[in-house]
């Protein structure tokens, strides 16, 4: 299996060796000195909104960006007209190296990967505790995906009118993971934004959760303007729908960071993680992974770390929770 961008450094353009060495390429690619700095802010039918400045400016990728894709998050260099003004279309030449990118495969055994969003460092994995019910391979596989990234997880359990957090707080312990819980009241007075505004200040965050679960309710109530920033975009994009069917980056008002909506997701698959990175999320386990044999999955008979742990040197309710976390991969039932 090929993969691509485990460097954070790396570019995403999947790029073959020139294994013949026969046509050796040259940089025929202009300088585009002039170009202006953007964030894509949304991607629509291979229409990019690009921030640009103060400005919402649509642009399209230049043809010597070949197959590599810009998106979400993504911060690119654009030439053309970028008055935004309607009609206007301006032209993507650079897509900047990105310091992470979320990825996710539609099943596990689909190799096509699509890039979520570029540049987060945070993965909020929003969950109602009920209504729909928590679905904790969902959650785990979401966690997963973050750790493989390199961004950080927050976990946001929505609904707590509706059902209480403790089971599912309970198996979620032993990870660590930061987590804050909401319900109707607190959304309603302002309160549930106030407390996940602080977790976001100065930082990229994704937001990915089922449908239903009250995603956009929140980020609704982080970003109180959005409704205007989406007509925006929509004026741009020509789609008179504001649904939640591309991820789109919304600035959190004074300056304090940035949250990215994603469509509802219902699976996440990860036939791109590698699991020598998923175990990078667990300091406390990697010195017992030196007795490893060679690309050790961490998930199967000879792996170190049983004995390990079983010598005290960590908790077992660590490992137990790496392992799920890699088991999950293995499943199939499509969450
Ligand atoms: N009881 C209760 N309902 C909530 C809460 N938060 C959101 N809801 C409701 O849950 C429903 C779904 O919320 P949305 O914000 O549309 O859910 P979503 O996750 O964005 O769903 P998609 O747009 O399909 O991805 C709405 O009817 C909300 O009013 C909560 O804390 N408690
Ligand atoms: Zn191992």
């Amino acid at each position: 299996m090929r993969r691509y961008g485990k460097n954070p450094d790396e570019d995403d353009v999947r790029v073959r060796p020139n294994r013949k060495g026969n046509r050796p390429r040259t940089n025929i690619r202009p300088k585009h000195e002039d170009a202006s700095e953007g964030l894509v802010l949304t991607v629509d039918r291979g229409r990019l909104t690009v921030l640009i400045d103060d400005r919402s400016v649509t642009a399209m990728k230049a043809r010597e960006l070949g197959r590599k894709s810009a998106v979400v998050g993504d911060r690119v260099a654009v030439v053309g007209d970028l008055s935004g003004a309607k009609d206007t279309l301006a032209r993507i030449v650079r897509v900047e190296p990105r310091t992470s990118t979320l990825r996710r495969t539609a099943d596990d055994d689909d190799p096509y990967e699509r890039v979520v969003v570029a540049n987060a460092d945070q993965l909020a994995i929003v969950t109602a505790l009920a209504d729909p019910e928590p679905r904790p391979r969902l959650i785990d596989r979401c966690l997963v995906a973050a750790y493989d990234a390199g961004l950080d997880p927050l976990l946001v359990l929505t609904k707590s009118d509706l059902a209480p957090a403790d089971t599912l707080l309970a198996s979620y312990g032993a990870l660590g993971v930061p987590y804050l819980v909401t319900n109707r009241d607190e959304l309603a007075d302002g309160s549930a934004a106030d407390r996940v505004r602080e977790r976001l200040a100065g930082r990229m965050t994704a937001f990915v959760g089922h449908s239903g679960v009250g995603k956009t309710t929140l980020v609704n109530a982080l970003v109180p303007d959005r409704r205007r920033a989406t007509g925006r975009v929509n004026a741009h994009t020509g789609r008179g729908r504001h649904t939640t069917t591309s991820a789109l980056a919304l600035p959190l008002p004074d300056d304090s960071g940035w949250v990215i909506d994603t469509p509802g997701v219902r699976s996440f698959g990860l036939h791109h993680v590698d699991p020598a990175r998923v175990v990078l999320a667990f300091p406390d386990l990697m010195p017992g992974t030196d007795g490893c044999p060679r690309a050790c999955s961490h998930d199967e008979p000879d792996c170190a770390l049983d004995g390990w742990v079983a010598e005290g040197h960590a908790d077992p309710a660590r490992l137990y929770s790496l392992r799920r976390l890699l088991a999950t991969r293995e499943r199939r039932e499509g969450d």
